[in-house]
């Protein structure tokens, strides 16, 4: 971490501070389902606040095209004040006219959340005239959010290039843990890929199968794999157009000496909704009218083998859709075996992911990994030996 400037270097007294930080949490009706990101940006928040300096939160939410109420983050702003035990202002925008008045308001000590930077096109286009008109509001820069640290936008990259930038204490510690745990990874290394963020996620998997000796696929991903391989996935969530993607990356695996381990069956349901009636099928036998919602047993049984084999674990993506009961076996039964395994200084595990985290959480395991990380897609770009422009921007 010595490349970087830290809060260490930071003299934040009566000065607007501008704090990247990712608020991605996993919401149901309109309700944090699961706080583990806002934990971990709490103490870059206090400590700034404690020394006197203004803070301004920024950070984006879902993936809007546009501004969807849908996705504003004002609820994610009580959460944060619940959580932080104090006062927490909320802007409606994140620039212009609101935005002015809500941070020339603040005193030195106080909290502000300034609406969904996505909401924005300059935000993901990561456009000097936004960066600008973000960079107006602040003195300084500092980013707590390695796990959007993968995304060269506005408010991850942009800013750190025009502001003085630090990287925050969560940053700070997540670049350690993941430099010591997995810079020289014990072998064989496993890695688990579930979750829904095909089409974001499946290119990266195609150096992953290079630096590691088995993946697992499950999830909506391994809907797209199955598909790929010829099979009919039903109803399921599969990014058909990706099916010559996830063969090239199969044909990787075989050249690189990387298994692939893919489900063998599934627990089909005709719509995703808790308690929905559900059968287990073979994965060549999926009815063109439901969908895969979850791993099924026998898939499991594969999945445990593969983790006792491997003296690391590296995990992104829960096996199935977790939050809908029963849908959330399959996740559970290999998060408890991999924990398990790690009590038993068998394994080194290191889990990361806003939802898989919510997935540990669930399974009440989370404790018992080696590390976890808030990053999902940002840790696999690590994992892979990518530069992140998040992190890059911030070199000393
Ligand atoms: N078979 C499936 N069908 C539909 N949804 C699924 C399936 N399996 C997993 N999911 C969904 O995947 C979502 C999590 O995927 P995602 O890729 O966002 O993981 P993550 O851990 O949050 O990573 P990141 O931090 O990169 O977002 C969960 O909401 C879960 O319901
Ligand atoms: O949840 C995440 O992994 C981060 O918040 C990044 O979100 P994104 O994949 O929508 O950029």
């Amino acid at each position: 971490m010595t490349a970087f400037r830290t809060l260490d270097q930071a003299d934040v007294q009566g000065k607007r501070v501008l704090v990247r930080v990712d608020l991605n949490v996993p919401m149901e009706n309109g309700k944090v389902t699961d706080a583990t990101r806002i934990e971990r940006v709490l103490p870059t928040i206090r400590e700034i606040a404690d020394k006197g300096g203004k803070v301004i939160l920024l950070a984006h939410f879902g993936r809007p095209k546009g501004r969807d109420p849908k996705e504003s983050l004002k609820p994610v702003a009580e959460a944060v004040s619940l959580h932080l035990k104090k006062n927490v202002a909320f802007a409606d925008d994140c620039i212009g006219e609101v935005a002015e008045k809500a941070v020339a308001a603040l005193k030195g000590g106080d909290v502000l959340l300034l609406e969904n930077t996505r909401f924005h096109a300059g935000e993901e286009k990561n456009d000097p005239a936004f960066v600008s008109a973000l960079a107006k509001l602040g003195d300084l820069y500092v980013n707590d959010a390695f796990s959007a640290a993968h995304r060269a936008h506005a408010s991850t990259e942009g800013l750190a290039r025009v502001l003085p930038a630090y990287a925050g204490r969560t940053m700070q510690q997540e670049l350690d843990a993941l430099t010591k745990g997995l810079e020289a990874p014990k072998r064989p290394v496993v890695a688990i890929v579930g979750g829904a963020k095909v089409s974001t996620k499946i290119d990266l998997l195609e150096n992953l199968v290079t630096k590691v000796d088995a993946l697992v696929i499950g999830g909506g991903m391994a809907n797209t794999f199955v598909h790929a391989t010829g099979l009919n996935v039903g109803k399921s969530l599969a990014e058909k157009d990706l099916a010559a993607t996830a063969l090239r990356i199969i044909e990787k695996a075989r050249t690189s000496n990387c298994a692939i381990i893919l489900p063998v069956d599934g627990v089909c349901a005709y719509e995703f909704k808790a308690g929905a009636v559900n059968h287990t099928y073979g994965i060549d036998a999926i009815p063109e009218d439901q969908m895969i919602l979850d791993v099924g047993s026998q898939s499991v049984e594969r999945i445990n083998a593969a983790i006792n084999d491997a003296a690391t674990l590296v995990w992104n993506g829960p096996l199935g859709a977790f939050e809908i009961p029963p849908f959330d076996q399959g996740t559970v039964a290999a998060a408890r075996h991999a924990a398990q395994r790690t009590k038993e200084g068998k394994l080194v595990s290191v889990a990361g992911g806003g939802d898989t985290v919510a997935a540990l959480n669930h399974a009440g395991v989370a404790e018992n990994f080696t590390y976890v990380s808030t990053a999902g897609g940002a840790f696999l770009e690590w994992m892979e030996g990518k530069a992140l422009p998040g992190v890059e921007a911030l070199r000393a």
